[in-house]
């Protein structure tokens, strides 16, 4: 189901803390019975940019990350903040089309509650140097079903990275703690936010999708 921009504005919001930045995020149905708070990163302004990056290399910079890895297509403007605010200058990528350099690139495939079918994260090979043997932090907006971060890691793994840390802005729900397993214990957020159901006109929070 695909909120058209009348439908947005007339939608309930869901307030969010994200670290000391309150954000206020549409709830967007996605089936009849069933809803998330939408939070789409590239619309809330460069400040929010510059603090989410702020914030998570704060909690990020005592792993001693080499290199931080985005995975496309929401995770390149935290990767860039990120990478911006501890100091560092190069970051990699995972893409989602193959650009026209990507044609031999290392292959993942990921499904997403937000996009439609399968989908796939394509390492560039040009880049497994950046990562092979080097400390890498894997970020991204939000992990909700785990799908997108598992393959993420997956990819870096494949190219011989130490994953040391993984820092997300939100945490939504909880079927990432099954998706991730024992790598859950790497994750840092920032905040989280429920899933939620019909109430009469409304919308409220699943109760078992708070943590
Ligand atoms: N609540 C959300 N906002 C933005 N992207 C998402 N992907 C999964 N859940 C999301």
């Amino acid at each position: 189901m695909k909120p058209d921009k009348s439908e947005l504005a007339a939608h309930q919001l869901w307030t969010v803390d994200v670290a000391g930045y309150p954000v206020e995020l549409p709830i967007v149905p996605i089936k009849p019975d069933f809803a998330i708070s939408l939070m789409m990163v590239i619309d809330l302004g460069v400040r929010f940019g510059e603090h989410v990056g702020r914030e998570l290399a704060a909690r990020l910079a005592p792993l001693k990350p080499d290199i931080i890895v985005g995975a496309a297509t929401l995770g390149i403007p935290v990767a860039i903040e990120v990478t911006r605010a501890l100091g560092q200058d190069h970051y990699v990528i995972l893409q989602k089309s193959p650009k026209i350099h990507l044609a031999d690139a290392l292959e993942q495939r990921i499904s997403s509650i937000t996009s439609k079918g399968e989908q796939r994260l394509l390492l560039d090979r040009e880049a497994i140097p950046l990562l092979a043997g080097r400390r890498v932090v894997v970020v991204d907006d939000v992990v909700a079903s785990g799908s997108s971060l598992k393959g993420a890691l997956e990819l870096v793994r494949r190219a011989d990275g130490n994953v040391v840390g993984i820092g997300v802005i939100l945490t939504e729900a909880r079927d990432w703690q099954e998706a991730l397993g024992a790598d859950c214990a790497l994750l840092h957020s920032l905040a989280h936010i429920p899933q939620f159901t019909r109430h009469g006109a409304g919308w409220v929070p699943i109760p078992e999708t708070f943590l």
